[in-house]
C-alpha cells in the first residue's frame, strides 16, 4: 500500500534514503536513520532507535525524545526517516512502536510547535504530522504499538495508525484524543482513524468531551486490542506480530488497503487545505492563549 501510495503523493520524505543497513552479526541489524541534506536535526542525540532483527523481519523502534516523545518537527523528520528506511527494506515486514522511556508512550504534538511560532514554520510543522500518520497507517509493514505509557492526543493518533495495539495494564496511563480538553480541534483524519477503529458513536463521545481512557476502559472500547503487564508489553507485541506475520504479506497488505484506503486518499486530496486550516486555526489569538494556559497548566502540575 505504502508503495502504491507513493505514487499517487508526494512525500515530503521520499527518496532521501539510501538502503544502508549494518549487520552486528548477531542477525540483528541496527538501523540509524541515513540523514540527507533534509536532515533537520539540531542535537545530535537520536531521537528514535531501530532494531530489526533480520531473522524474523521484524524491527523495534523506539522513541526516545526526552522526556516525554512530545511530537516536535525535528522527531517527526528523523521518525518518518526511519520508518520510510524499514519500508524499503525488503527484510523488513513488520514494526513495533514503543517508547524507550519511562511512563510515557508519547505525550502528543509538542506544543512548543504549536505556540508562538510563525505561519510558515506552523505549517512545515503539520505536514510532518500528517507525513507521520500517512507513512504509519499506509505502512505496507504489520504496524503493533506496544503503548507503555500514557499516549494522549496525536501519541494515541500514532498508536491508533498501527494495525494492532498492546497497553501496559498500569493505573497511572491514559490514552485518548484530549484535543477538546486542550481548546483545539482533532482534524477530520484523526476523528476518521478513531472512527475507523471505535465506531462512529463510541468516537463522536471521546472527541467531543476529549476523553482520556484508562487502559481497561481503552479496551473496553477497542481503543486498544490487549492488556499485558507492563514488563510483558515487548514481549506480548513479538508474539501477537509472529501471528500476523504467519498470513502472507500481499492478501494481508492488499486487505489493509481495501480497509484504509478511503481514509488516506482523504487527506492526500485535501493535504493542503488541511495545513492552511490548520494554520489558521492555531495562530488565532484565542486558541494561542488556550495553548498557554494550557502550557502553563502542565508547568505548574510540578510546583
Ligand atoms: C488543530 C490542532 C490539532 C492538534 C492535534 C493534536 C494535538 C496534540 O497532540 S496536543 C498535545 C496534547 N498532549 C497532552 O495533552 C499531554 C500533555 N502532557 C501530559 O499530560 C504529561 O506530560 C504526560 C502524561 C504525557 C507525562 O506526565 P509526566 O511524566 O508527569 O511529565 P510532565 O507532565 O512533568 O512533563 C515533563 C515535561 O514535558 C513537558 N510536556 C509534556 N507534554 C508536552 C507536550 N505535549 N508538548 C510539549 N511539552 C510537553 C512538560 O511541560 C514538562 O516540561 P518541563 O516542566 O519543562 O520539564
Amino acid at each position: 500500500m505504502a508503495n502504491t501510495l507513493r505514487k499517487s503523493a508526494k512525500f515530503a520524505f521520499s527518496g532521501v534514503l539510501s538502503r544502508v543497513s549494518i549487520h552486528n552479526g548477531h542477525g540483528r541489524v541496527s538501523v540509524s536513520p541515513c540523514f540527507s541534506l533534509q536532515q533537520r536535526n539540531n542535537s545530535t542525540k537520536a531521537k528514535v532507535k531501530v532494531d530489526l532483527d533480520s531473522s524474523t523481519g521484524v524491527a523495534v523502534l523506539g522513541m526516545e525524545s526526552s522526556p516525554v516523545n512530545s511530537l516536535s518537527l525535528d522527531f517527526l523528520t528523523e521518525f518518518c526517516i526511519s520508518l520510510e528506511k524499514l519500508e524499503m527494506d525488503k527484510s523488513c515486514r513488520g514494526v513495533i512502536i514503543t517508547s524507550t522511556l519511562p511512563k510515557v508512550f508519547s505525550a502528543g504534538l509538542d506544543i512548543m510547535e504549536m505556540y508562538g511560532k510563525s505561519p510558515e514554520r506552523c505549517g512545515e510543522f503539520w505536514k510532518a504530522v500528517q507525513e507521520m500518520w500517512l507513512k504509519v497507517y499506509g505502512s505496507d509493514m504489520v504496524t503493533i504499538a506496544a503503548i507503555n505509557g500514557s499516549s494522549p492526543a496525536g501519541g494515541c493518533l500514532m498508536a491508533l495508525a498501527c494495525d494492532y495495539r498492546i497497553m501496559a495494564d498500569n493505573p497511572r496511563y491514559s490514552i485518548g484524543l484530549n484535543e477538546t480538553q486542550l481548546g483545539i480541534v482533532a482534524p477530520f483524519w484523526f476523528k476518521d482513524t478513531m472512527i475507523n477503529t471505535v465506531g462512529n458513536r463510541t468516537a463522536e463521545v471521546a472527541l467531543q468531551l476529549g476523553l482520556l481512557y484508562s487502559a481497561p476502559d481503552a479496551l473496553k472500547i477497542g481503543l486498544v486490542d490487549q492488556l499485558v503487564p507492563q514488563d510483558q508489553v515487548l514481549t506480548a507485541a513479538q508474539e501477537n506480530m509472529a501471528k500476523w506475520l504467519a498470513i502472507p504479506d500481499p492478501a494481508r497488505q492488499i486487505t489493509k488497503s481495501m480497509m484504509r484506503k478511503q481514509t488516506i486518499d482523504r487527506l492526500l486530496s485535501n493535504r493542503e487545505a488541511d495545513i492552511t486550516n490548520f494554520v489558521s486555526f492555531i495562530t488565532k489569538e484565542s486558541i494561542q492563549r488556550s495553548l498557554r494556559m494550557y502550557l502553563e497548566m502542565l508547568k505548574g502540575r510540578k510546583a
